[in-house]
Parts: C-alpha cells; sequence; structure tokens
C-alpha cells in the first residue's frame, strides 16, 4: 500500500481496482498449431483521489471498469504469446505513457499494481504427437506481480504456486530441542513432502528495458522451477538427504541465486506435510499392522509450516 496522507486528522491509505478478471486468449498458428493462456489478472491503481472519498467528488477516480477493459484490450494487442510478467509490463508501460503524457497528467496516477495467475494449461500428446488444439490442465501455476512505480521503475516478483514436491526417504530429523511437551522420536528415515509456494524478484529501471523475448519470464519460469526441484530431489540415484524442511528450503533458495543473477531475492514456503507411521494393534495387544517405512497415513492438517527468504546483500562498494 502507498504512503498515506493525512487527512481530517486521519492517516489515510487507499488504492482501486478490479479484482480476478479472467480472460483466455488464443492464437491461430499460421501452420495450423493454436496456442492458448489463461490468465486470472488484478490490477490496482495507486493515484490520487482523495476527493471520492472525502467528498464523493470521483472526477479523479479512473472506473475499475476501464481498467478490467485494458485488461482485455492489451489480450487483444498481444500479436503472440507472451508471458504473463510481459503482459503486466505492456500493460505498466501503456500507464507509464499515461502519467508521463500531459495530456493524461490530470489522472494523477501514481503507480500501479498488476497480478496474474496463469491456469497451467498444457498441449496434449496424442498417438506420441503434440496435438494442434488440444491441451489438459496441469498442475502447478505461474504467477507474477509488477508494481510500477511513479518514476518508471518496475519491480517484477514472478513465481510458483501448488508445486507438490515428495520423497519417500533421505529425510529426517534430530537433534531438535526437548521438553516435557516433546513426543517426537530423532529420525534419520522419514518421507518429506511439501507444497512449495515460490516468489523471485527482478528490478528494471523501466518498463523500456525489458528483455526483447515475449518468453524471456516464461523460460526462467521453468529454469527455476528445475532448479528447485533438482536441488530438492538430489541425483537420480543417490538422492539428497535433508536433515529437515529448513536446511532444504535454504539449499533450494542459495540454488536459485546462485545460478540467475538478475534475480536478487527468493522467498519459499513449505509446508511439511505430514505422512504418519501406521501401527496398530488390536485389543489383546497383538500387532495388526507394524509400521517398516511403509504405511502411512497421509495427513492434509496440521501441518508444519516453514517460510523463508533469501536476498542478496547490496555491495558496498
Ligand atoms: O523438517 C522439520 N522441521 C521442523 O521444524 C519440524 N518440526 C517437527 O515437528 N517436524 C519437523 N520437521
Amino acid at each position: 500500500m502507498a504512503r498515506g496522507l493525512e487527512v481530517e486528522g486521519f492517516n489515510l491509505k487507499q488504492r482501486h481496482g478490479k479484482a480476478r478478471v479472467r480472460v483466455a486468449r488464443v492464437w491461430k498458428g499460421k501452420d495450423g498449431r493454436d496456442s492458448m493462456v489463461e490468465w486470472n489478472v488484478s490490477i490496482s491503481l495507486l493515484s490520487k483521489c482523495i476527493n471520492a472519498y472525502l467528498d464523493g467528488d470521483n472526477s479523479d477516480i479512473v472506473a475499475t471498469d476501464t481498467m478490467k477493459n485494458t485488461v482485455y484490450a492489451k489480450a487483444k494487442k498481444c500479436s503472440e504469446q507472451l508471458s504473463v510478467e510481459e503482459l503486466c509490463c505492456a500493460t505498466c508501460q501503456t500507464l507509464h505513457i499515461f502519467l508521463s503524457s500531459v495530456l493524461f497528467s490530470f489522472l494523477q496516477v501514481t503507480g500501479a499494481i498488476i497480478n496474474i495467475v496463469e491456469k497451467p494449461w498444457e498441449r496434449v500428446h496424442v498417438a506420441g504427437q503434440p496435438h494442434e488444439h488440444g491441451f489438459k490442465l496441469g498442475s502447478e501455476k505461474h504467477t507474477t506481480e509488477v508494481i510500477l512505480h511513479e518514476n518508471g521503475a518496475l519491480k517484477i516478483t514472478s513465481g510458483v504456486q501448488g508445486l507438490a514436491l515428495l520423497k519417500t526417504t533421505k529425510s529426517g530429523f534430530e537433534g531438535f530441542i526437548r521438553d516435557k511437551y516433546t513426543a517426537l522420536p530423532d529420525t534419520r528415515e522419514r518421507m518429506l513432502a511439501t507444497e512449495v509456494t515460490g516468489t523471485w524478484r527482478y528490478w528494471y529501471p523501466s518498463a523500456f528495458k525489458l528483455p526483447e523475448n515475449p518468453l524471456y519470464f516464461t523460460e526462467r519460469y521453468l529454469d527455476v522451477k528445475k532448479v528447485l526441484m533438482d536441488t530438492f530431489f538430489g541425483h537420480p540415484k543417490a538422492g539428497v538427504y535433508s536433515p529437515s524442511v529448513q536446511s532444504t528450503l535454504y539449499d533450494m533458495a542459495k540454488a536459485v541465486l546462485s545460478s540467475f543473477s538478475n534475480i536478487s531475492s527468493v522467498e519459499l514456503k513449505m509446508p511439511n506435510i505430514h505422512f504418519l507411521p501406521v501401527n496398530l494393534s488390536n485389543r489383546d495387544k497383538s500387532t495388526i499392522v507394524k509400521f517398516k517405512d511403509d504405511v502411512y497415513l497421509p495427513t492434509d492438517e496440521p501441518h508444519g509450516s516453514i517460510e523463508a527468504s533469501l536476498s542478496r546483500i547490496p555491495s558496498r562498494m
């Protein structure tokens, strides 16, 4: 939220926009192959429209309906498939032209925030061949948030939502603090499951200084996801031992910062989704199921909640 404004002895912070604008865009390829995306867009303007709050005067308000239409107009204008980040930036570019043009300066817009979640439609393969116009829904989602500052600078955050990962071994948790409420035994053998929500941040000095490839951020999204997953799982045969979710999370975030120099920070939320050992015995205390790292009760709740962010320290030079 933008800095507040003092009005009538109070501090007022405000913004307005349109949330959850859903749009699907299809491109008809010259080669007969269609491509498509489905986006859920939320757009907010930071603007000086105090009179709307204080006096019922709407003359400084950009209607949220106009913002919604801008999304559809931008989708129409995109002549080829592009990343969600690129769409946000293109919309910001339009807004920035608004900001800097004398004609539109009366709009008093000081910034904008655009969020998009892309639905993971994937091309299907039939008889071993990519289908020309058939898609199925995948799992994790590509997300982005772009913040346009008054001076035209862009803060681009990309992310992944719902990346469910599990390994059946090479995980443990031991040596933690024990007190009278501690029941958990030490272990060097357990399942490790999580659903990663990750975000990583880029910074560009202006909407006009972005990479030219319209799918640059999509490619980067796939690269970051691969680094996260490779680090979580380790070598295909040997794996990698995880002493805790915390340690694995740190290794994953560090691998992203080490692999991509234009990413300045990474934030990961990694719930520890528990698979509880099943041990059953009957009334006579004779065993029905004895746990031998084989039968588990998968649970949704409660789950461990572990999150951290890692960022580069600006050099002191
Ligand atoms: O990897 C883990 N980190 C914890 O902080 C924790 N706490 C807990 O009960 N189990 C685990 N596992």
